[in-house]
């Protein structure tokens, strides 16, 4: 650890403006950047709700705020303050699959993240310390740009494109959505499994054999898709299943499982972090422990023999 570790520059981006790049190799898990707001708006705001917040900034703040991008400024209805506003917002609190945060965030050095759709980077709001921090959720390599996902959603690429181009103005070239042929094609099955299997899982709460194989294709078509965020709820879930079931030692696995992938993405402070370590300590105290029909499932580790998940699996 050097003094003045630097891992990051701030820095043109052919095509994308200004984007933020790795200046030395950057481990997976590792804090990218913590930054505290330069104001926060409820999901109620408007021009005036973002001109009082910029009213008690200093000169230079100001300045660096105006400097951001605009991807509505050709809009004449919404007004500029308002569009920067919402180019660069990053949410504070839990967003996307069905949440929406209760406020976002404006940040004068995160909002020069780039959106990518097989992201290296997660942000995480702590709303204990009321700052944001970018994770590297995979090894970066010197010289490699750092991006979040602006919609990651389990959509197929035109979708995907047609959100990102309505809600920030720009056509996606991210490596996913740039695949073509037969590639493109298997990753727009995947991604449309996963959001099957997202849905799936929520309904096999009597089902937990069959919950298991969900979580488990789940978990294999992320892996094939390059994808890290939801390993960490996709393994909860699993473990979830074992606890109905009086599982302890899968129930254990996979809350090991998830225990590491949430301090991947969101950091071993994280709010998930802290609860998954909870039950990895005591997995019993779970409220939902032994509410099912007793069974022994299975563990992230173990090969499925079930069939019906082959399809998923080939993808
Ligand atoms: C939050 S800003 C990101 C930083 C921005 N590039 C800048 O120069 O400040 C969002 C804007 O960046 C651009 N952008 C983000 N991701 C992009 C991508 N994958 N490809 C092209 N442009 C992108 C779009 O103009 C978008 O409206």
């Amino acid at each position: 650890m050097f003094l003045d570790d630097l891992k990051f520059v701030i820095q043109s981006i052919p095509g994308k403006g200004m984007g933020v790049v790795a200046v030395r190799p950057i481990a997976k898990g590792e804090e990218v950047l913590s930054e505290a707001p330069l104001f926060t708006q409820k999901l109620a705001r408007n021009k005036l709700t973002i001109l009082h917040s910029l009213a008690s900034k200093t000169a230079d703040e100001k300045r660096q705020f105006l400097e951001l991008t605009n991807c509505h400024r050709q809009n004449r209805k919404i007004h500029p303050f308002l569009g920067i506003f919402e180019t660069n917002a990053l949410p504070c609190g839990n967003n996307g699959m069905g949440e929406i945060a209760p406020a976002a965030g404006l940040f004068l050095q995160g909002s020069r993240f780039n959106s990518s759709c097989v992201p290296n980077v997660n942000n995480y709001w702590s709303e204990e310390k009321q700052v944001i921090t970018f994770r590297a959720i995979k090894g970066i390599t010197e010289g490699e740009e750092l991006c979040i996902s602006y919609k990651l959603g389990f959509e197929p690429r035109d979708s995907r494109r047609a959100q990102l181009q309505k809600g920030f103005g720009f056509e996606c070239h991210c490596a996913a959505c740039s695949q073509l042929g037969d590639k493109l094609l298997t990753s727009n099955l995947r991604r449309v499994a996963l959001r099957g299997l997202y849905g799936e899982i929520a309904l096999c709460g009597n089902k937990p054999a069959e919950g298991i194989q969900n979580v488990k294709s789940a978990l294999r078509l992320l892996q094939k898709e390059g994808l890290v965020l939801y390993e960490d709820t996709f393994s909860y879930d699993a473990f979830q299943f074992c606890v109905v079931t009086s599982d302890l030692i899968h129930a254990k696995a996979w809350i090991q499982k998830a225990w590491e992938a949430v301090c991947i993405i969101s950091g071993e402070d994280s709010t998930a972090a802290i609860k998954f370590k909870r039950y990895m300590d005591h997995p019993k105290t779970h409220p939902s422990w032994g509410k099912g029909r007793m069974m022994t499932l299975e563990g992230p580790d173990e090969v499925s023999g079930d069939a019906a998940h082959g399809a998923a699996i080939e993808l």
